[in-house]
This record gives C-alpha cells, structure tokens and sequence, in this order.
C-alpha cells in the first residue's frame, strides 16, 4: 500500500477556552490523487481539522505526517509544511491581506522568494483562470463576498500547493462560479494535485468526490471511495443527519428493479441519459 500524502494519527486538539476536545482520537489517511469531500455537521470538527492539517494549530496528543514524515512546529519546517499544504479558509476576510485584488494574489507568491518574472507569470494566469483580469486593481473593500471568496481561493492555487485543503468553497458563489470552481478544480486536480474540500454542499460532494469522509463529533467514523459511500448511504447512520443528494434521492425513486444492474449516475447528464433509457426501455423501444 502506498504511503498516504497526509495523514493523521490518533490526534486529539481542544481550544485553550474549552473543555471538550474537539478532535477527538481523530485518524485519517489522505490519499495522494483524490478528490475527498469531507462531510459532517455544524462543529463537527471539519474546520479545526484543517487548521491542524495545515500546521496552524498544533494538536494535543497524536501525530500528523506528510508522506511518513512527522509533523513538527518548528519555524523551518512549518514553512515547508506550508507550502505543501495550501488552505482556503472557510471565511474569506481571513485570508484576505493586501489593498487590491493583483496585490493579494502576489503577496503569497512574494514570500516563495520566487524571481519576478515568474511572480508576474503566475499572477497573470490566476486571474485569468479564475476570471479576475478585470478586477485586478479593484481594492479589496470593493468587492462582493462572492468576489472575495474567488480572489481568497486564487490565492491559495497561485502557489500550487500538492495538498489543497478548501473549507467550504461554494458558500457564496452563484451556480455560474460554482460550475467555473468545478472546471478549475478539476485541471487542478488533472495537474496532479490533492483537494479535500469540506462542505455541506452534498450535490456538489456527490457530483465532484471520489472519497468521501464523514467527521462527527470530531472523530472520523466513515473514510471511503464515494462509490462505496454513497451506495450506502441510506443505510449508515452516520449520513442519516446529513441529508441526501439530489440525485441520489431521485435515482432512488425510480423502480429499483431497473435500476439495480445499473451505476448511479453521478451528473444531471448522466441521469438524464438514464432517464432517456428507462422511458425507451418502458414503451419498448430497446
Ligand atoms: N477559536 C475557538 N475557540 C473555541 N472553540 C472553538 C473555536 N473555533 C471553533 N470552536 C469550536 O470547535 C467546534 C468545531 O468547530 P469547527 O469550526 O471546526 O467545526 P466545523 O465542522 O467546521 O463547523 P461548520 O460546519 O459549522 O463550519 C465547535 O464547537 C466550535 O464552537
């Protein structure tokens, strides 16, 4: 078995103002490759999981690796870890830190030490992949909060990072900048890097994941392929609070004597093609 990108090994974590852990004996194994959807109700941990992840919280007790190499918060290896691990915050104004659009995307690219020529080269195609040409003298304050989360998640991807740890990257975006995140996450993903995504979005988790994690009470209890996962998911009581896709609430209503030899269709094209092959397969035409 290859040796997971990042993994996580019985950590437990608590705020300095609590009393109860929040991760709790907490252990997962992100594979190099994936598209993981990390699921779990409000406070469940998904956030704090990613703080952690990224070397911004140290844990408790247990351990963190990179490729089986142990975390440690050190100034130089944090550094290291960093870059390693890109995270996009869950609020945008977090992560926001210079005047304008162009200043902001440049900052982390600035602190690469990286000479200017390619600086400049990364900038121009960050805002051009994420649409932002435009708005890149625009000052920060300007911006809607859709906007702000688009320049917040170019930031992160400017820099390339192997591991992408996106806290809840649709809030705020309308359908059109929610299909355009999907285009670019998945020439992200086609360019070789790793995105975990935590989300309550679950059409997109459902469309968009290959594994799926489920977090609850800050203790991974589900670590799976999203075949798998979503094949079960009436069944496990973990996805019961959670809801249900919208697909998969709707394939589940169509005669499960038809659709037992079938792979749920993961796309609303994909469904409606099945839609189109049980109506012929109704009035007898295949
Ligand atoms: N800075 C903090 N100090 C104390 N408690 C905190 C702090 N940040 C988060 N918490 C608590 O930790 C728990 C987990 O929060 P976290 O944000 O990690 O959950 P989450 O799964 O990301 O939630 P959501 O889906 O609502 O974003 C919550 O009970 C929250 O109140």
């Amino acid at each position: 078995m290859s040796v997971p990108l990042l993994e996580f090994r019985h950590v437990w974590f608590r705020y300095p103002n609590t009393l109860t852990p929040v991760l709790q004996d907490c252990s997962v194994a992100l594979g190099a490759g994936r598209k993981t959807a990390l699921l779990g109700l409000n406070g469940s941990g998904k956030s704090t999981l990613f703080y952690v992840a990224a070397g911004l919280y140290r844990c408790d007790r247990g351990e963190v690796y990179w490729q089986g190499q142990r975390l440690v918060h050190q100034p130089a290896a944090l550094r290291q870890w960093r870059q390693r691990v890109g995270l996009g915050f869950q609020d945008p104004e977090q992560q926001l830190v210079a005047a304008t659009v162009a200043e902001d995307i440049s900052y982390g690219l600035c602190n690469l030490d990286l000479p200017t020529p390619e600086i400049e080269a990364r900038l121009e195609q960050t805002l051009r992949e994420f649409e932002l040409l435009e708005l890149a003298d625009c000052p920060l304050h300007h911006l809607s909060l859709g906007q702000k989360r688009r320049v917040a998640l170019a930031g992160v991807m400017a820099l390339a990072p192997p591991l992408l740890l996106l806290d809840e990257p649709t809030t705020y975006l309308d359908h059109t900048q929610t299909e355009h995140l999907r285009a670019v996450l998945d020439r992200i993903h086609a360019a070789g890097t790793t995105i975990v995504i935590a989300t309550h979005d679950l059409d997109f988790a459902y469309c968009w994941a290959d594994w799926i994690i489920i977090l609850a009470d800050g203790h991974v209890v589900v670590s799976d392929c999203s075949d798998v996962v979503f094949d079960q998911w009436q069944t496990q009581a973990s996805s019961q609070c959670l809801g249900i896709p919208t697909l998969l609430n709707l394939w589940l209503s169509l005669p499960p004597s038809w659709r037992r030899q079938r792979q749920p269709p993961r796309t609303v094209a994909e469904f409606s093609h099945a839609l189109g092959d049980l109506f012929r397969d109704l009035l007898g035409h295949r």
